[in-house]
């Protein structure tokens, strides 16, 4: 992990040993002065810098979850629900059928609104109160939808999702319905949501709260954090692997971050690092296709289509970051079919584990590398589930079995049982 590398000297616009920095050209910036997206200088992406880099002594033993790991945040806590602290799964009879020596499930679906953006906004929302914004936005194939209105209704504050019209599944416009949110629904994909988000954050119009916020990263890089405290507690050693699904990027650039926070606090060895594995749906696959054909820069689709519609997206706007991660921590991209992925919401649902499509990409993916050879069999590793099973009711009811009728009396059931 030799690019990006942290700096731990401030500069006089840090506020608390907290800055911005600029992940082209380097220029920092204060934290909360103003509000921030990207670099006024180049328009790169903008990344949180801490003087002090924590270390696993650091962290508080009498929390689990995110504020557990405050010492590596911006912030003492924030706007909470509480958030994180999900289980690591075992998952014997996938392990065994794959054939890799340990495979865990991270599944971040256990969160309070049922996916990992919990984490972001929990961070997200307390920034956008120490900046002072009025309405928070965003755009969503769903998940961040459903956390930034429970979010923000827990901060008292106002709020606008815009949603790909047909496109988000039925859990998650719910999910934002009720806890308050003015929704959208846009005649377009999600990164046509994204691009008019984003000029309506330009105009002042709101304060934008999907992952291009650098603070939102910040709680997303807790999942790093927990996983490997968990996974080193029950199996001694660090995970040679993680694998996630792709859509906008904002969980491979965070764990890639956390990462290398921890490399340079000496909490980690660099030969410690887990190989970050994005997997990504065959109709919905710009980072695969970065990685494959060596690009630093991602090339937008335009049309984007995949039953994992959480990871519908064509234009992740984290790539700058994520590419990097994928490269530097020696993993890979690898793209799966829509069927691949509801075979592998099958096989975790038959261990129990519950998740919507877009979280079981990172079992197939697992799966098709290990057949490819590219996963070693002596590998241990963690797949990411990001979002519960009913997030998505529709795609769990087809990919289940169907409910047989039967009549109103037992004697009718019992010879339905037996025929
Ligand atoms: N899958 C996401 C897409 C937006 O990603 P974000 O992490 O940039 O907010 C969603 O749930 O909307």
């Amino acid at each position: 992990m030799t690019s990006l590398e942290l700096t731990a000297e401030a500069p006089p616009e840090a506020d608390d040993g907290v800055w911005l920095s600029c992940i082209e050209c380097g220029e920092s910036f204060a934290p909360f002065d103003d509000v921030r997206y990207t670099c006024d200088d180049c328009d790169g992406l903008l990344e949180v810098r801490y003087e002090d880099l924590p270390t696993w002594d650091d962290f508080d033993d009498d929390q689990w979850g995110v504020w557990r790991y405050s010492a590596a945040l911006p912030f003492e806590e924030g706007v909470s629900l509480p958030e994180g602290g999900t289980p690591l799964h075992d998952v014997p009879r996938l392990e065994e059928e794959i054939g890799v020596d340990r495979l865990r499930v991270k599944h971040e679906g256990m969160n309070p609104t049922g996916s990992f953006k919990d984490r972001g906004m929990t961070v997200g929302v307390r920034v956008a109160k120490e900046i002072g914004v009025g309405r928070l936005a965003c755009a969503s194939t769903g998940n961040t939808s459903a956390a930034l209105a429970a979010y923000g209704a827990r901060g008292g504050m106002e709020t606008l999702v815009l949603l790909p019209a047909g496109k988000v599944a039925a859990g998650k416009v719910a999910q934002a319905s009720l806890h308050g949110a003015r929704i959208l629904e846009v005649d377009g994909n999600f990164d046509t949501c994204l691009d008019i988000v984003q000029d309506l954050a330009g105009m002042g119009e709101a304060y934008l709260l999907n992952s291009l916020n650098p603070f939102r990263l910040e709680g997303q890089k807790t999942i790093g954090l927990e996983i490997l405290e968990q996974f080193r507690d029950e199996e001694g050693s660090y995970p040679d692997r993680i694998a996630l699904p792709v859509g906008n990027a904002g969980n491979t650039a965070a764990l890639y971050k956390c990462f290398r926070e921890l490399v340079e606090s000496g909490a980690l060895d660099e030969d410690e690092v887990p190989k970050l594995t994005g997997v990504q749906a065959e109709g919905s696959a710009p980072m695969v296709e970065a990685i494959e054909k060596g690009w630093d820069h991602v090339e937008r689709w335009d049309h984007v289509e995949t039953r994992a519609t959480a990871i519908r997206i064509g234009n992740p706007v984290n790539a700058p970051k994520a590419l990097p991660g994928i490269r530097e921590t020696g993993g890979t991209a690898v793209a799966v079919t829509d069927d691949e992925i509801t075979a592998a919401q099958r096989d975790l649902a038959e261990e129990g584990v519950g998740v919507e499509p877009a979280s079981a990409a990172s079992i197939a993916g697992v799966r098709k590398l290990r057949k490819e050879g590219i996963v070693d069999a002596d590998e241990e590793v963690v797949c990411l589930t990001t979002g519960h099973l009913l997030k998505d009711p529709d795609a769990a009811a087809e990919a289940g079995s169907e409910p047989e009728p039967v009549p109103g009396d037992t004697e009718g059931v019992l010879d339905h049982l037996r025929s």
